[in-house]
């Protein structure tokens, strides 16, 4: 089970959490759905332990990564450096498989400055999935990415047989999912 028990998180006078309880299973893929600024991404901060809540616990079945809403690609390096860079010495050409999976193998060898917006966030999908955390935390995957491709890297990813838990602003994007949380 993945669980955040009890969390408070608070920006200066603004509570945006209070003593907010989340449970997924550990399979499948969680909606992490509501409305702009209610505290998706904090929750996801605190799942990764980037963020230490003022009061709860948060406990995991493994190594979480994290996919940040924004895209933070390393300049200067291409597409399939992007990932390759993340990936263990003697592995760097499964590179190919996350492109595959992202849509983006036509795009290796393009730098951030040429990606679109939806690029830009599918090759930092790739490169977030390549880190082979156990519990993977994607914050708003899919935006600005078309929503035919999205649902197909959406199943490739629930082939991955990992929990996921994503955020995002898109009805067709939650049914696709096995459950949805409201925050
Ligand atoms: N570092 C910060 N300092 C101060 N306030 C913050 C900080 N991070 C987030 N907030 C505030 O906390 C609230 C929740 O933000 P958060 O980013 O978690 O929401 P969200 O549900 O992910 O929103 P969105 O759907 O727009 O991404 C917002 O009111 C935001 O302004």
């Amino acid at each position: 089970m993945i669980e955040a028990r009890g969390i408070t998180v608070r920006y200066g006078d603004r509570l945006v959490l209070d003593r907010y309880d989340f449970f997924a299973p550990e399979e499948g893929l969680t909606f992490l759905s509501g409305p702009s600024g209610e505290g998706k991404t904090t929750l996801l901060r605190v799942l990764a332990g980037l963020l230490s809540p003022e009061t709860g616990q948060v406990s995991l079945p493994g190594r979480p990564v994290i996919l940040f809403q924004e895209d933070r690609l390393f300049p200067g390096l291409s597409v399939w450096r992007q990932v390759e860079a993340v990936l263990p010495k003697g592995r760097r050409e499964e590179a190919g498989c996350w492109l595959e999976l992202a849509e983006l193998t036509q795009a290796a060898h393009l730098l951030p400055g040429e990606l679109s917006g939806g690029m830009a966030r599918r090759a930092s999908l790739a490169r977030a999935l390549a880190l082979e955390g156990e519990v993977c935390l994607l914050d708003e995957p899919f935006a600005g990415v078309d929503l035919d491709r999205a649902k197909r890297v959406l199943e490739r990813i629930r082939l991955l047989g990992k929990p996921v838990i994503l955020t995002g602003h898109i009805p067709e994007l939650a049914a696709l999912c096995d459950r949805t949380v409201e925050l």
